[in-house]
């Protein structure tokens, strides 16, 4: 089943068209994994997901993002309504300096939940979602700065759960983690999918055939193929993408 579907995607900051006449489908409870070079648009993608890019100065967005056949960039649509149903992760775990408690009770309560009881099941429940709790539930007022990186990123994750989204972006959520840490992240990942449509940009090809269901391979702001993830790594249809999974590119 599909829920997300790009058609004819163009974007460009400013005078630069960072991507050119992007069309695919991302499907629900799948992993789908952006590779590609540096700098061809993988995370400018991910970013007009869940409109994001609205941030940033100079950016013009021409076609279609339809979640669930409802075009996101419509006038009418709710930019925070939309944010909290497609979530995101970010390269760097980014905690507020608060206590891991408040980090992830920040969002419900900023939605209007004040009822204490009912904002300590969503940060249990969260944090037992993204694997955390047994290693911080006997110290959810200390300061979320005082966590590893790893668990200051499965924080990120927990925070972006509590507010219930449907869809998860990962901008390369494990380029800042150790080995052990960044194995724990996959293995979450895995878990989740079960639940939430995941799209994660990677840097690392060997990350997305471990945890990715379909693979998108980008170029210089195109999308050279989609498919399968195994297919793509193993019977690539273009001569760029074989390149490029083999280590032959550039
Ligand atoms: N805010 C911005 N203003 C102008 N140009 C930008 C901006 N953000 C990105 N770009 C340009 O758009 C292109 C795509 O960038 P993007 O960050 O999406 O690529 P990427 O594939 O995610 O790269 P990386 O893997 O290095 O993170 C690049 O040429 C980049 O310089």
């Amino acid at each position: 089943m599909k829920k997300i579907s790009i058609k004819d995607l163009n974007l460009y900051y400013r005078d630069f068209q960072a991507l050119k006449d992007i069309s695919l489908n991302i499907d629900a409870k799948k992993v789908t994994a952006l590779i590609g070079p540096s700098g061809c648009g993988k995370s400018t993608f991910l970013r007009s997901l869940n409109r994001m890019n609205d941030l940033i100065d100079g950016v013009r967005v021409e076609g279609r993002v339809e979640l669930e056949n409802h075009d996101i960039y419509h006038k009418d649509v709710d930019v925070v309504t939309l944010r909290s149903r497609i979530g995101m992760v970010f390269q760097k775990p980014n905690p507020f300096p608060k206590s891991i408690y408040e980090n992830v009770a920040y969002g419900p309560k900023r939605h209007g939940i004040k009822n204490r009881k009912q904002l300590d099941e969503i940060v249990e429940k969260s944090l037992k979602k993204a694997a955390l709790w047994d290693e911080v539930q006997d110290r959810l007022n200390k300061s979320a700065l005082g966590l590893s990186g790893g668990q200051q990123q499965r924080l990120c994750i927990a925070r972006a759960l509590a507010m219930e989204p449907e869809v998860l972006l990962m901008d390369e959520p494990t380029s800042a983690l150790d080995p052990i840490a960044t194995a724990k992240i996959e293995e979450l990942i895995t878990e989740l999918k079960k639940e939430y449509t995941i799209v994660i940009v990677t840097h690392s090809m060997q990350q997305a055939a471990r945890i990715s269901d379909e693979t998108a391979f980008f170029l210089m702001g195109e999308l050279v193929e989609m498919d399968q993830t195994q297919r793509v790594f193993t019977t690539p249809r273009d001569q760029r993408t074989e390149d490029y999974v083999t280590g032959r590119f550039g």
